[in-house]
């Protein structure tokens, strides 16, 4: 049989086929899916459950004239393989290939860049208006996941959608009753319970079989004015919120996938925002994936004949080093609190949450209200260790100064993910948390070299008085050993020198000291053994060790600054700063992140491509001092 998903290098392609055509091409799309990232790596469990959705929205729509705006984007490969990316993915998420997410450079078919949650419906409601205001005949579609619905931002966009009457605008609540994990929260209880009333009902009355073929649109009509008249039961919260809803339907039968899809397509244009809640299973059609869809959701290279494989263990995570202090803290200290904005398992708490549940709050995809929520628990005299990605702090920016620095509230930020992350790129890279955060007052901000200052630098944080900051890298460690270490404070805004330079070796001219924040240290150690050089490890951005820059300053002719986070506004600035106020004057070199977003690739890969790795950092320094 001939592979059709081969002949179609664009959505006209797909247009050009029988309807009666697109149940070959989804199983073959999601073939190629699983087979695609089995080999490079990706977000599976999501994409395998968006394959006829995929399909379906690119069959009926006029893309790219109508924009699809594919909510966190971790489950657009579809897309991208319909698009003309069949033959990328192949470089999917590796340096110089495609994203993992929807990116506007990258195709005009990516209607609006995406990866961070919840932002769909605020840009297709933008799009919409603007296509109104431009007198433009568009269709705008949002599509956005059942734990990606739960966050602020989306409810913010459906508050403001229906007042902008009329607009175009399609919102598509893919619903498969998972997050990362499974979803949390009343919006959840909520849609399980739209699922079933809606089914029970729809057999009830023996009307439209809704989880199978779709009614006409003389039967939409109807059903918009029941709901209009309070005749179809009580309204959903889509359609208080102004949208006339539909479904759910079976987010897999293609049939009535394009059969609703037209009828949506057509009151949109005429009536303003729809609303279509479909159902779909997350990992759909790969077994394995369908029973772990956890598992499954960002997985590594693996042979899908066998699955994911148990590793080999090696170097633990600084993942792994929070996950046990969390434990160790929390059974030496009842007052500890821990919550994550959904985000259990890449944080490290899924130990934490079976052997303290009532201590746990997963709080769904919110990171500002995770972080004031925290800062209510802090005001009660409880300890709350909020675990985010940097990356999403980034989200509770003005609860994290207004809420919490600006009342010196006692709770702990365990940022994981600092620094480059690899394959998911510009959008996760957590670069930027030095610059927003050492400008806060009150917060003490700090940087592990190591898994044993990590579990230190934990526990120092616990023990403040105040808000405090431990920022540690996505990945390994140097292979510490920190179980069963004693939960030990470090002092506050001491740094400690780990290598002095030795007098009297003619290499190199000028006496170099390196001031190191965070784990990039060791890069920096093995360059300071080669070239005879000072190394410091700064462990605090916030206070700074202003002592011991001062007396490194004054007994060598140059300072390279050493992080992983952005030069501009990182620690190595704070350090020029430092330098200016006391108007001391010294040769210096910021090696760190440039003035420019991270790529996606392999880590290794990035840190040397950046000037990062230990060879580059030599290279640099001996250029710019030798
Ligand atoms: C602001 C933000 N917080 C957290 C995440 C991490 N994250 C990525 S996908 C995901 C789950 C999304 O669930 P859903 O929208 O239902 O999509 P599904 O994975 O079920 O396909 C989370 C929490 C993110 N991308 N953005
Ligand atoms: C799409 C998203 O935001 C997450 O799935 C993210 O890709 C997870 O990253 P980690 O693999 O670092 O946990
Ligand atoms: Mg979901």
């Amino acid at each position: 049989m001939t592979n059709l998903l081969e002949t179609i290098s664009n959505p006209e392609d797909l247009r050009s086929y029988e309807a009666s055509k697109l149940p070959q091409i989804a199983q073959e799309l999601r073939q190629f899916i699983l087979g695609s990232v089995s080999s490079t790596g990706g977000h599976l469990s999501s994409n395998l459950g968006t394959v006829e959705l995929a399909l379906a929205l690119h069959y009926v729509f006029d893309t790219p004239h109508d924009r699809i705006v594919w909510d966190v984007g971790h489950q657009s490969y579809a897309h991208k393989v319909l698009t003309g990316r069949r033959e990328a993915m192949s470089g999917l998420r590796q340096y110089g290939g495609i994203s993992g997410f929807p990116k506007r450079s990258e195709s005009e078919y990516d209607a609006f860049g995406t990866a961070h949650s919840s932002t769909s419906i605020s840009a297709a409601l933008g799009m919409a208006v603007a296509a109104r205001t431009k007198n433009e005949k568009r269709n705008v579609i949002a599509v956005i996941g059942d734990g990606a619905m739960s966050a602020g931002m989306a409810f913010e966009a459906m508050n403001n959608a229906c007042d902008n009457k009329k607009v175009p605008l399609i919102v598509i609540l893919n619903d498969n009753e998972m997050s990362i994990s499974p979803a949390v929260g009343a919006l959840n209880r909520y849609l399980v319970k739209l699922i079933s009333g809606s089914m029970y009902a729809a057999t009830k009355r023996g009307i439209d079989k809704v989880l199978s073929v779709a009614p006409p649109i003389r039967e939409f009509a109807k059903r918009l004015e029941g709901h209009a008249k309070g005749m179809v039961g009580p309204a959903t919260i889509f359609e208080e919120f102004g949208f006339d809803y539909f479904g759910p339907i079976d987010g897999h039968n293609l049939e009535s996938l394009i059969s609703t899809l037209e009828n949506v397509k057509v009151l949109a244009q005429t009536e303003g925002p729809q609303f279509l809640h479909v159902i779909t299973k997350k990992g759909k059609g790969y077994a394995l994936a369908e029973d772990d869809p956890i598992v499954y959701h960002g997985p590594g290279k693996f042979d899908p004949a066998k699955g994911i494989q148990p590793s080999t263990p090696g170097k633990k995570t600084y993942t792994q080093v929070f996950g046990e202090w969390l434990c160790d803290m929390a059974a030496a200290d009842e007052r500890l609190i821990a919550i994550t904005p959904a985000m259990r398992e890449g944080s490290g708490l899924v130990e934490f949450e079976q052997r303290f549940p009532d201590r746990y709050y997963d709080v769904g995809i919110a990171e500002q209200h995770a972080v004031t929520f925290a800062a209510g628990i802090a005001c009660e005299g409880l300890k709350p260790v909020v675990a985010i990605y940097s990356t999403f702090l980034q989200r509770g920016y003005d609860q994290l100064i207004h809420d919490v620095t600006l009342q010196n509230l006692s709770m702990v930020f365990a940022i994981d993910r600092a620094g480059i992350v690899g394959a998911d790129g510009a959008t996760h890279a957590g670069v930027f948390d030095v610059a927003f955060l050492r400008c806060l007052p009150n917060l003490v901000l700090m940087t592990p070299a190591n898994e044993q200052e990590c579990r230190n630098m934990l526990t120092t944080a616990f023990m403040h008085n105040g808000p405090a900051a431990v920022r540690y890298p996505r990945g390994a460690g140097i292979g510490l050993e920190t179980t069963g270490q004693p939960l030990q404070a470090l002092p506050l805004g001491k740094g400690h020198v780990v290598r002095t330079r030795q007098e009297g070796l003619a290499q190199p001219k000028k006496k170099i000291a390196f001031i190191c924040f965070g784990p990039l240290l060791y890069s920096a150690l093995s360059v300071g053994e080669e070239i005879n050089a000072t190394v410091v490890d700064m462990r605090f951005v916030k206070p700074l060790d202003e002592e011991l820059l001062v007396q490194i300053a004054a007994t060598h002719d140059a300072l390279v600054f050493v992080e992983d986070s952005s030069v501009k506004g990182g620690a190595g600035s704070a350090c020029l700063e430092v330098l200016a106020e006391k108007n001391i004057q010294i040769e210096s070199l910021q090696i760190g992140l440039p003035d420019e977003y991270v790529e996606h690739g392999e880590v290794s890969f990035l840190l040397n491509y950046y000037g990062l790795s230990a060879e580059k950092i030599k290279q640099r320094v001996l250029s710019r001092f030798d």
